[in-house]
């Protein structure tokens, strides 16, 4: 079985690459990093490390690597793939969808064996959001024929995968903890199970309890950490208070969850724990800039910030550790950000309750509105946003 994954990066190489070889598949990366390229074809192998006691380590064999550019190949891998992943950033979707449109017209020519086609990326329906960019892509000649071969299932993926920094390029050290749940019903047939993924009928409770637990609280560390001048996301849970502050957070959206999908409370008390411990690991080094980046997607209002305030919100669930944090969302300035610098040049153009409305989405006449404007102004009055960037 054949794999094509687009973006060899953190979660490509540690844990979707990771999990396709275990289960048999050769796996091609469709990548832009030459040398990268040219390493993961010579050596056909990589190292991924567990960051535990042991540092234990597996290689992770029967893999290559093809130039996006280049079209030849990447057609031919297109063509003859079994299944399709990518791990670029959802942001990134839209660029490598002429990639994979002009590849499955091709494969279309040569065959007629249907394709599933899954992005993996921190969002709501990021498989639907890749079908309906490759959809734009596709002649319209095509499209009966997409429909009837290709699908494009949705899945929740959650590792923990920090920014790499080793000597051999291609290793990547990995938190222990993995989730991959795939949503089973839109798959087509001839797919082969993936060794480790969970198969789900509904992908819904899954993909909000991570995006709304995992990524709402990791994100709440690093903008209440950044506040506070610190680097790392460990630095912030190491701090009492500031812990604190992040699992109100996630009870605020805990709640939301358990009214909304039934979870039984205490099942879900622990998920929180669990994910308060993965945040803490000490034997990883997460940057408070990676785990903040692209403040303008994560404060836009299907993301993990606005979303369950707002659902929150329609149940009547009060929720002001949420609130700061979307203040503190809007505080973050980390250099090289460029959503972050847009954000503060929009802020400082348009003011506050501009943002609110043409980012976040939220109306002025929404009693959340009135709450993070004050939560932000708040902030600022205390000089904290001012103090974090000069510290961070
Ligand atoms: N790192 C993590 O812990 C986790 C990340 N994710 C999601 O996985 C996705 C990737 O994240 P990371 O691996 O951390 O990022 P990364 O920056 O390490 O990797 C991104 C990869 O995509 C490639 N890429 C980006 N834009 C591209 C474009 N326009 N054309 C071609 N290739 C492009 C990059 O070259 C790189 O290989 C994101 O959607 C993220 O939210 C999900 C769960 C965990
Ligand atoms: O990849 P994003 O959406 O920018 O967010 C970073 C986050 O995703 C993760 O990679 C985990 O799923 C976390 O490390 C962090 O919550």
């Amino acid at each position: 079985m054949k794999a094509v994954h687009f973006g060899p990066g953190n979660i490509g190489r540690g844990f979707i690459g990771l999990l396709l070889s275990k289960s048999g598949y050769e796996v091609c990366f469709v990548a832009r990093n030459e040398k990268q390229i040219a390493q993961l074809r010579r050596r056909k192998q990589y190292p991924v490390e567990l960051a535990n006691n042991k540092s234990d380590t597996s290689i992770i064999r029967n893999v290559t690597a093809i130039h996006i550019n280049d079209r030849k190949d990447v057609n031919e891998a297109i063509a003859a793939a079994d299944l399709i992943t990518t791990a670029v950033g959802v942001s990134a979707l839209k660029h490598i969808a002429p990639s994979i449109a002009k590849g499955i017209v091709n494969r279309f020519r040569t065959n007629d064996r249907p394709l599933n086609i899954m992005a993996c990326e921190n969002a709501i329906g990021a498989s639907t959001q890749l079908k309906k960019w490759v959809y734009k892509e596709l002649p319209a000649k095509w499209l009966v024929k997409a429909d009837r071969l290709l699908a494009f299932p949705n899945t929740a993926v959650d590792r923990i995968v920090p920014a790499q920094n080793h000597e051999d390029p291609l290793k990547v050290e990995v938190e222990p903890f993995y989730e991959w749940v795939i949503h089973r019903p839109a798959l087509k047939e001839g797919h082969q199970e993936i060794k480790g993924a969970l198969y789900v009928d509904s992908l819904e409770p899954y993909i909000e309890r991570k995006l709304f637990t995992v990524n709402t609280g990791h994100c709440c560390a690093a903008y209440f950490g950044y506040l506070a001048g610190l680097w790392t996301i460990q630095e912030a849970m190491a701090d009492p208070r500031l812990k604190h502050k992040v699992r109100k957070v996630m009870e605020e959206t805990g709640s939301v969850l358990v009214r909304r999908h039934g979870f039984d409370e205490s099942k879900h008390r622990k998920y929180i724990d669990k994910t308060i411990e993965r945040f803490a690991n000490p034997h990883l080094l997460d940057q408070i800039v990676r785990v903040g980046r692209s403040p303008i997607r994560k404060l836009s209002r299907n993301d993990r910030l606005v979303r369950p305030a707002l659902l929150a919100h329609d149940y009547g669930i009060e929720t002001p550790y949420l609130v700061s944090a979307i203040g503190a969302a809007l505080c973050f300035n980390a250099e090289k950000d460029s959503e972050a610098a847009k954000l503060q040049q929009e802020l400082r153009e348009q003011g506050i309750s501009q943002v609110i409305e043409q980012y976040l989405e939220i109306e002025e006449k929404h009693p959340l509105h009135r709450l993070i404007v004050t939560a932000y102004n708040e902030i600022k009055a205390a000089g904290q946003a001012e103090a974090g960037a000069e510290k961070s």
